[in-house]
């Protein structure tokens, strides 16, 4: 496995594997024996998912795959069936997700959730409201991190799609993660609103670790040095993002000629 380059927390440049967790300080979310089902649909079986400080980490796969419910579940949106999830080396595994949003853990949804009556700034004051002592400044900063300051004012209601998905990154964002979690951020983006988002996601400082779930594959290139492939809930594959881009089994997933054979190797 390739050795990628990273800055740790205290800004000094390391050599590790993704996913390897600085056990002398335990930092990092560290998820094991994950396993989920919907009556008799196991929709996610993971032994094990790590994510460490300045991590930029793509998890891909085919519709159903158990992409967003891992996400939810290292979110504390879905609560995992089995198994254990440590963030900086405390047991999480029951607490929700604001609780865990105030430890750090922050995310964003497949189907952004805005409140419509709200202001662009109020909807971001909430997403930092844990933050008590968060100076005013801050909101307005996310905002003008994603674009959308001009309309702090305006309804969230007046949104298009795509500034909506940048308003829940500027909500995201303002609750100051240090684990982002970013469900499918270029879905139904326009070519102007992806070439922003990548600038946004590519200036995120380098302790601030990423999850991004997505089926754009230059998005995923542009941003992720690691990739984890999952389907019907397992891990078919992970690795250096070119490597697994290039893997024609990865590509017959998405074809649909992978075969189970394939899909579980
Ligand atoms: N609340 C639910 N009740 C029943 N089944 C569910 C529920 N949520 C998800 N599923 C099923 O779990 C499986 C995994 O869903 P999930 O949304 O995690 O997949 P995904 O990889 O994110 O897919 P997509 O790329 O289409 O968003 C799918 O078969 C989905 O239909």
């Amino acid at each position: 496995m390739r050795t990628v380059h990273r800055i740790d927390p205290d800004g000094v440049p390391s050599q590790r594997e993704p996913g390897d967790i600085d056990r002398a300080h335990g930092n990092g979310l560290v998820a094991t024996g994950l396993r989920h089902a919907y009556g008799q649909l196991t929709v996610l079986d993971l032994d094990t998912f790590t994510v460490a400080p300045g991590d930029r980490h793509a998890v891909i796969g085919p519709n159903g795959a158990g992409k967003s419910t891992l996400l939810n579940i290292l979110a504390g949106t879905t609560r995992t069936q089995t198994g254990t999830i440590t963030y900086n080396g405390q047991v999480v595994t029951r607490r929700g997700p604001a609780w865990r949003a105030r430890a750090g853990i922050g995310r964003t949804f497949q189907h952004p959730r805005v409140y419509p009556n709200l202001t662009l700034l109020d909807c971001v004051r909430m997403g930092g409201w844990h933050h008590r002592h968060q100076p005013e400044r801050t909101p307005l900063e996310a905002l003008d991190l994603v674009g959308l300051l001009g309309y702090a004012d305006y309804p969230a209601a007046a949104l298009s799609h795509g500034h909506r998905r940048m308003l829940d990154l500027a909500v995201a964002l303002a609750g100051q993660p240090r684990v982002l979690l970013l469900d499918e951020p270029a879905a139904g983006l326009t070519d102007t609103l992806t070439t922003r988002l990548l600038d946004i996601l590519g200036r995120l400082p380098g302790w601030m670790a990423v999850v991004l779930v997505e089926h754009h594959m230059d998005v995923v290139a542009a941003l992720a040095d690691w990739t984890t492939v999952l389907h019907h809930g397992h891990r078919h594959t992970d690795g250096p993002t070119d490597t697994v881009r290039a893997d024609p089994a990865v590509t017959a997933l998405y074809l649909g000629t992978g075969g189970d054979d394939a899909a579980h190797r």
